[in-house]
């Protein structure tokens, strides 16, 4: 049995067509249940169990070898730190980790900083020679900059709507992020021909999808 974490929500709706065109077994009937484990069977291969976790959980199952790979953001990923392999970037899930603010406050001094990130985050203020308080949230991060609480946020873009729905604007783009397989290293040498055999297919649709 290969057990593979995915982070649920946005990340695995959008890996999932990937995930199929790459002809891998996929769950069923994900949108139905509020089951967290599948087991389905993938012909020539050992069953693959599929676990639902939060985001920033599934690092842990994959460093805990409780699941043998993962598909988390790469967002998660730097913030975390966590030892294991870093195997594809599968191009889905693609944002921007970005500094922004509202356009009066870009000259200037940072002082507060609104972050789900706070170990980036204060890595990159450091970089630029500035000592800035984090203000750690869990979601909704532009309402801090809205309502005072912070000068700037250190948080996720993709089209920008949520800075413009929000007076807000991007400062400094600090990362690029998409979603990334990752392997718990014991569990890539031992179950190697099914975590190989995924990265080959996933690579290959990969390919076939950019083709088209
Ligand atoms: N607007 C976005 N566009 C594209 N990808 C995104 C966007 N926001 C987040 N992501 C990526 O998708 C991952 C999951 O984001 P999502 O918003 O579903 O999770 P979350 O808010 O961390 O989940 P939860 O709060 O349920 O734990 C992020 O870690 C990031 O890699
Ligand atoms: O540039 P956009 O396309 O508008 O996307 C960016 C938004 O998406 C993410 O939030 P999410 O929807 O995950 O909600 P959250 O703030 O509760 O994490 C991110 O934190 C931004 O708020």
């Amino acid at each position: 049995m290969l057990t593979v974490a995915l982070a649920k929500g946005r990340t695995v709706d959008d890996l999932l067509p990937l995930w199929g065109s790459a002809g891998l077994p996929l769950p069923s009937d994900l949108d139905d249940t509020r089951a967290l484990v599948f087991e389905v069977p993938w012909s020539g291969f050992s069953p693959i169990r599929y676990l639902l976790a939060k985001p920033a959980d599934v690092p842990t199952y994959v460093s805990f070898g409780v699941a043998d790979i993962g598909v988390v953001g790469k967002d998660v990923l730097l913030e975390q730190q966590k030892e294991m392999y870093e195997l594809l970037d599968l191009d889905v899930s693609k944002c921007r980790l970005c500094v922004a603010g509202l356009p009066q406050d870009y000259d200037r001094r940072p002082e507060r900083v609104a972050t789900k990130y706070p170990k980036l985050a204060d890595a990159y203020f450091r970089s630029q020679g500035q000592s800035v308080e984090i203000v750690p949230l869990s979601g909704s991060i532009e309402l801090a900059s809205v309502i005072g609480l912070t000068d700037r946020i250190f948080d996720l873009v993709q089209t920008g709507s949520t800075l413009v729905a929000n007076g807000l604007t991007v400062f400094d783009t600090v990362y690029d992020i998409s979603a990334r397989l990752v392997a718990n290293r014991s569990s890539y040498r031992m179950k190697n021909r099914e975590i190989s055999e995924i990265v080959r297919r996933l690579n290959q649709a990969k390919a076939v999808r950019g083709d088209s």
